[in-house]
């Protein structure tokens, strides 16, 4: 305080023109600061957010874990609140409500995606869930892809006794799955279970989009799960250079090394797309590159609409890209609940017996005058209920608590925090706040599943939450409250293909083996955020063969 008054003291009293000029200095400064603000219309409110700092904005407040920053910031600011990143506004939707509103009622003005650095560099800005294009040939695109999944799912399967084909390529991986982890225990001892499924997942996507299924080995099929490993990286970490773009001009290992492979795999795309336009025949569809071009052919005889060049190869790379990582993720996430609540394994393993024992006394020889004493005949004979047949899709409902955990999955570990950005795609109004065009939104998935307004404990994991009283049917209104494949417009096409694979390689591997960790190690639950967010891997897994199941049934 002496010191501040002496210099003021030693350099003489401040004169009236300095003043003036420091006045006219913070008028010009605030000046400037306010036609930088939007003007918002007359009787609308401003987002209210917290003020940020120049150049990085609120990045030093959102940090490392998003999603559970901005939940404790909305506790503040409520369901919409603005904030900034680097440079770039962005407005942060919470609350089931406000997400419904926005996504669904009000789906048009919410379907845009942001112009980013890192969604430019996917397939040439020609991604459906990625380029900035959400006008008639995104939606051309759109509906192409998603009937043609829609077509490819009812595909009966020639072959085996599946009642689909998605269901045959699904079961034969699991089977295959559940030979392999036998294999590595027995060499090993114990194991990392991601690099055995991520290899699994992704030939489930090379058997649904080419016909081919590969040996877990094969160096084509490893090529494509580091092309795709690569593509995650650089597009799901949250680039910084997307929201302080002077940050694109400096060199990035990891775009470089993604841009290397992408180029490899998508010469891979382009060889089996053309191999399938060679051998097209319109009434013979074996895979949804034979569905998607089956669709294209059709859309442009019947719209005006000119789709770009190159089109079924990016629409095959978005469903690789978009399918592979978040199935085994969701994988991953249940096998790490599985083995940190063995009572809940062994619950699922149950309900899979009885239902199996089910269909054992449905069987006609059951039916028999003397069925009562068959059946307790084959029951001592054959302790092994539940190795009558691999589980299908059409036991799902026969199985509560199984699609009860798959639910709590979901919703406790959100592993998808956010959906992929969205932006708004002209002046709109939402609860009352003006939202100007082009803005950037973030949708909050953790907050809602986390949401203490709609679970009761949300950090406690408790499949049945999903459950009626009697646990005997799941609760679907619970279901739809959990938000992991987005809403409205843009979400998730790919949602029914994989929630049918989570289930048909969680029945097959629990029917027939057990999980459980080592002696003396604990699993690491703790997410790491990302567009998927993932657990630290463990390679302290171990399996128990409970029984064998015919895999040709
Ligand atoms: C557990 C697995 C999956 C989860 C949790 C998931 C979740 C999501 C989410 C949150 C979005 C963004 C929604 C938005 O921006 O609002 C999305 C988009 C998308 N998903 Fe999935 N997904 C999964 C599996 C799949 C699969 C298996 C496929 C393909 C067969 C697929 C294809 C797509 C595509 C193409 C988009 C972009 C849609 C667009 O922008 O119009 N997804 N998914």
């Amino acid at each position: 305080m002496k010191a501040a008054m002496s210099l003021v003291g030693s350099q003489g009293i401040i004169s009236v023109t300095e003043v003036i000029i420091a006045s006219i200095i913070f008028c010009l400064i605030i000046i400037i600061i306010r036609s930088f603000q939007q003007q918002i219309p007359h009787g609308l409110k401003r987002i209210p957010g917290p003020r940020g700092y120049p150049l990085i904005g609120n990045m030093m407040e959102v940090g490392r874990n998003p999603h559970l920053s901005l939940t404790q910031m909305s506790r503040k600011y409520g369901d919409m609140m603005q904030i900034r990143i680097g440079t770039k506004p962005v407005l942060v939707l919470s609350g089931l409500d406000t997400i419904r509103q926005a996504l669904v009622k009000q789906g048009e003005d919410f379907m845009g995606r942001p112009d980013l650095y890192s969604f430019r560099n996917v397939a040439d800005g020609e991604s459906l869930a990625f380029s900035t294009d959400s006008g008639e040939v995104w939606r051309a695109r759109r509906k192409i892809a998603q009937n043609a999944l829609k077509t490819f799912s009812v595909s009966p399967s020639p072959t085996t006794s599946s009642t689909c084909l998605v269901e045959e390529h699904i079961s034969t991986e699991a089977d295959h799955l559940v030979i392999k982890l036998l294999q590595v225990m027995t060499e090993q001892g114990s194991f990392d279970p991601w690099q055995y499924m991520v290899i699994s997942v992704v030939n489930v996507i090379c058997a649904m989009c080419f016909g081919k299924r590969h040996s877990h080995n094969d160096q084509e099929l490893l090529r494509i799960v580091n092309a795709t490993e690569d593509f995650i990286e650089v597009t799901a970490s949250g680039n910084p250079a997307d929201f302080i773009p002077v940050l694109q001009y400096l060199p990035s290992q990891s775009l470089k090394k993604f841009k290397e492979f992408n180029y490899r795999f998508i010469s891979y795309l382009q060889k089996m797309v053309k191999e399938h336009y060679e051998t097209f025949e319109k009434d013979n569809i074996r895979d949804i590159t034979d569905s998607l071009i089956e669709e294209a052919k059709k859309a442009e005889a019947n719209a005006n609409i000119q789709l770009p060049k190159g089109k079924i190869v990016n629409l095959v790379n978005d469903i690789f890209g978009a399918g592979f990582d978040t199935v085994t993720t969701a994988l991953s996430w249940s096998l790490m609940y599985l083995v940190s609540y063995p009572d809940i394994q062994k619950r699922i393993q149950e309900e899979l017996g009885e239902l199996m024992s089910l269909i054992r006394v449905e069987m006609p020889l059951f039916r028999w005058p003397h069925s009562n004493l068959f059946f307790l005949f084959f029951t001592t004979l054959d302790q092994n209920i539940g190795r009558e047949r691999r589980p299908r899709l059409a036991d799902r409902s026969m199985l509560p608590y199984t699609e009860a955990f798959i639910l709590e999955m979901f919703r406790h570990s959100s592993f998808l925090p956010f959906t992929i950005p969205h932006c708004t795609t002209r002046d709109t109004i939402l609860n009352g706040y003006y939202i100007p065009k082009d803005l950037c939104v973030f949708i909050n998935q953790w907050q809602v599943n986390h949401d203490e307004k709609i679970w009761k404990d949300p950090s406690t994991f408790n499949p049945e939450r999903f459950l009626n009283a009697e646990g005997t049917e799941v609760n679907k209104t619970n279901g739809e409250k959990v938000l992991v494949f987005g809403l409205g417009k843009r979400k998730c096409i790919g949602e029914s293909i994989a929630r049918w694979e989570i289930f048909l390689f969680l029945t097959t591997l629990l029917q027939q083996l057990e999980f459980n960790i080592c002696d003396g190690k604990k699993v690491d639950m703790t997410p790491h955020y990302g567009l998927t967010m993932k657990h630290t891997r463990c390679e302290h897994f171990q399996v128990k063969q409970r029984f064998p199941v015919k895999s040709s049934q």
